[in-house]
């Protein structure tokens, strides 16, 4: 409870050990009433450390303590900061010290602590630096989810049953590293090979790299009796085939893009080939595959689900009215790839694609379903802002919207805590991606005539949005490259907007990237010039090739894009302001890349009376781009052939990886094993 003092949280901590002799310092006395432990002249409570006045740490290692671990009593202490526990004989399932989100470390090793963990254990401990788990009985896959946890520096996981392949990335300031002794397989992912070999050893069927002369796949075990895997399994596949090749037919002429285009980027690209990104990016569409994975969607996998969700492609059409079968499984609002249920989603092969380690509404993955359609799948936890029916109802709106530079959702699943954002999976990634992940083929591609088709793109489906969610505080809301999808021609396509409404109002300054705007974190109210100032970002990112510290939540890293313009520009540097990948191909356009530069600083402008709206903006990149597509057209047809410019662009970014090869090792010989390498599982 909330009026539990610190002392009477400590009872009751000590209520839940087995064998607490050795706390039996514990207690209440007379003499000190209910004064904290830490009050000055306190008696001596084993084990709790104390910080300027407040409880800050529990040392309880080795004192032979059982039973369980009372977390309520924990979470009566705002200021506890490291747990230790290690080596007594806790039982049972890993507690849900995820509660704890203030905790920097957690010392649980040697126990007997059993059973998973837990999808959402890593994604809420944002403070966590030290996790030791080593030397109990835990199972189950390491969840993919373990990137989320931004701080975590040490991981150790020795000597556990974990299974399944290791996630795809590890968190991003991990240093060390630990999981051996477990039972993992598949093939080590590139991001891992940081840490140290040791830590990967006696997990029988986990290689290193794929290699013909050693298996990298457990055998699979036989199917405990009564389960339904095995025929079960394989009708249930055939009624999902059927079903989907009844759908195609019944489908397949229904439009999915804007202005009767139809998307179909599932088959397109298949030659993707990267590298591990930085840090601040999970790699798009690729990596560890968790087939069947038991955790990837949580606790709705598996048989915890209820008979009411089993059969495939249970999902309900928003148009036969929301309530409609929709309780509890998939609403489709636009049904240009199909109709698809939650089950379908359970059973695909799924992989995580974002992390919203920024941050963001959720974490992302892909998911290829069984019916050959990719999506990608959000799953966004602060979005109750409104009721259910204003949810559903936005939904089924924003599911209509077609434009040719919008991605519009195809379903969701509502559940009060969490929500499920289906679209369809763009096989190019983001615009934030591809400009600043593995600057591969994409990267060498965007030359200046393509970064303007990708501004132009940009702002047309940002005005369109102006105007068709006029009423909306902000009709984007989140407007950054990340949410800047690029088809197969580089045509962008805008995803994740209209949420603005959505998003818990609490938590909207740390998720939406339009209350990064200037008037927004001087406490004015979020309006739609917002999302201007989101494009000028956009111009920006675009216009110098680098990544801007806008994005972050702690400026740490990243260029201050517009601090740096405005400085450049005052002195006259404006030329040092242009990725150069762009203008060595075109150095004649440095005019209008100088235009769209003026442009986009008047977007990021400050004062909103001077920033001009979405329609406006939109107007004038459109403007500029037509002209600065001209002068292109003009050089080509002068001789200066666009074959000569785009080579030398070209050759500028292969330079420029090529230092990256030998700065980051054998990048090159890595890109060959990386796809088939997961593709075993
Ligand atoms: N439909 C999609 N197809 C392909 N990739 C996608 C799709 N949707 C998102 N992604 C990719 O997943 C990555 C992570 O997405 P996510 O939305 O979680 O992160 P974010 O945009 O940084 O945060 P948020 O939008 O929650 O504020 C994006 O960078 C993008 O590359």
């Amino acid at each position: 409870d909330d009026g539990m003092t610190e002392a009477e949280a400590l009872i009751h901590l000590k209520k839940s050990f087995s064998n607490s002799s050795s706390v039996s310092s514990w207690l209440i006395t007379n003499n000190d009433g209910g004064k904290s432990p830490c009050a000055p002249g306190s008696h001596e409570w084993h084990g709790v450390v104390c910080s300027n006045g407040k409880v800050t740490g529990l040392r309880l290692s080795g004192l032979q303590l059982g039973g369980t671990i009372d977390v309520d009593a924990l979470s009566s202490f705002p200021d506890l900061r490291s747990v230790s526990f290690a080596s007594n004989n806790f039982t049972g399932p890993l507690p849900s010290f995820h509660r704890l989100t203030a905790l920097k470390s957690m010392y649980l090793s040697d126990n007997k602590f059993d059973g998973p963990i837990h999808d959402e254990f890593f994604p809420n401990l944002n403070h966590l630096k030290k996790l030791w788990l080593d030397g109990n009985d835990l199972s189950g896959p390491i969840p993919a989810s373990v990137v989320q946890a931004e701080a975590l520096i040490e991981l150790h996981l020795e000597r556990n049953s974990f299974s399944g392949e290791l996630p795809p990335a590890p968190p991003p300031a991990l240093k060390s590293f630990d999981v051996s002794d477990n039972d993992l397989d598949g093939v080590v992912p590139e991001a891992f090979k940081r840490f140290d070999a040791a830590g990967f050893r006696g997990n029988q069927y986990l290689c290193f790299a794929p290699n013909p002369g050693q298996q990298c796949k457990r055998p699979d075990v036989a199917p405990p009796p009564g389960s339904a895997s095995g025929l079960g399994d394989i009708l249930v596949l055939a009624a999902v085939i059927v079903s989907a090749v009844v759908l195609a037919v019944v489908l397949c002429a229904c439009c999915c893009g804007g202005g009767g285009r139809v998307h179909d980027y599932d088959h397109a690209n298949k030659g993707d080939t990267e590298d591990t990104p930085p840090v601040y990016m999970v790699k798009q569409g690729s990596s560890a595959t968790h087939r069947r994975s038991t955790s990837w969607l949580g606790r709705r996998s598996g048989s915890s689900q209820g008979g009411r969700h089993r059969r495939s492609s249970s999902a309900a059409k928003a148009d036969d009215g929301s309530t409609g079968g929709g309780a509890g499984d998939l609403v489709i609002v636009n049904d240009c790839k199909g109709v698809f249920g939650l089950t379908d989603l359970m059973k695909a092969s799924a992989s995580v694609i974002g992390g919203g380690g920024g941050g963001g509404i959720g974490s992302a993955y892909k998911a290829v379903m069984a019916s050959g359609v990719s999506v990608a799948v959000k799953r966004a936890r602060d979005m109750n802002r409104g009721t259910r029916d204003a949810f559903e109802a936005e939904m089924k709106r924003l599911g209509a919207m077609r434009h040719a530079n919008l991605l519009p959702p195809l379903a969701y699943h509502y559940r009060r805590d969490e929500k499920l954002l289906v679209s369809e999976y763009i096989p190019k990634g983001s615009l934030l991606y591809v400009l600043h992940g593995d600057r591969g083929m994409d990267y060498a591609a965007l030359d200046w005539p393509t970064r303007l088709k990708v501004a132009a793109g940009v702002a047309r489906g940002a005005a369109f949005l102006h105007a068709e969610l006029a009423g909306h505080e902000a009709p984007h809301g989140n407007l950054k490259s990340s949410n800047v999808l690029l088809a197969p021609d580089f045509e962008p396509l805008l995803v994740d907007f209209g949420y603005s409404g959505l998003v818990n109002y609490t938590q909207d300054s740390a998720t939406m990237f339009a209350r990064r705007a200037p008037e927004c974190v001087a406490g004015h109210p979020v309006t739609a010039k917002a999302d201007v100032y989101c494009l000028g970002i956009v111009l920006l990112e675009l216009l110098t090739g680098k990544f801007p510290s806008q994005y972050l939540q702690n400026a740490k890293g990243g260029t201050d894009l517009v601090m740096w313009a405005t400085t450049a520009l005052a002195d006259g540097y404006e030329q040092d302001l242009f990725d150069p990948a762009m203008v060595t191909a075109s150095k004649f356009a440095l005019p209008d890349m100088k235009r769209l530069m003026q442009i986009a600083m008047e977007c990021v402008e400050a004062d909103l009376e001077r920033r001009p709206d979405m329609k406006q903006a939109a107007a004038r990149v459109e403007e500029a781009v037509a002209a600065a597509l001209a002068r292109v057209t003009e050089r080509q047809g002068a001789g200066e052939g666009d074959a000569d410019s785009r080579s030398s662009h070209a050759s500028f970014v292969r330079d420029e990886s090529m230092q990256r090869v030998t700065s980051d090792g054998e990048r090159s010989s890595r890109r060959g094993s990386n796809d088939d390498s997961y593709g075993m599982s």
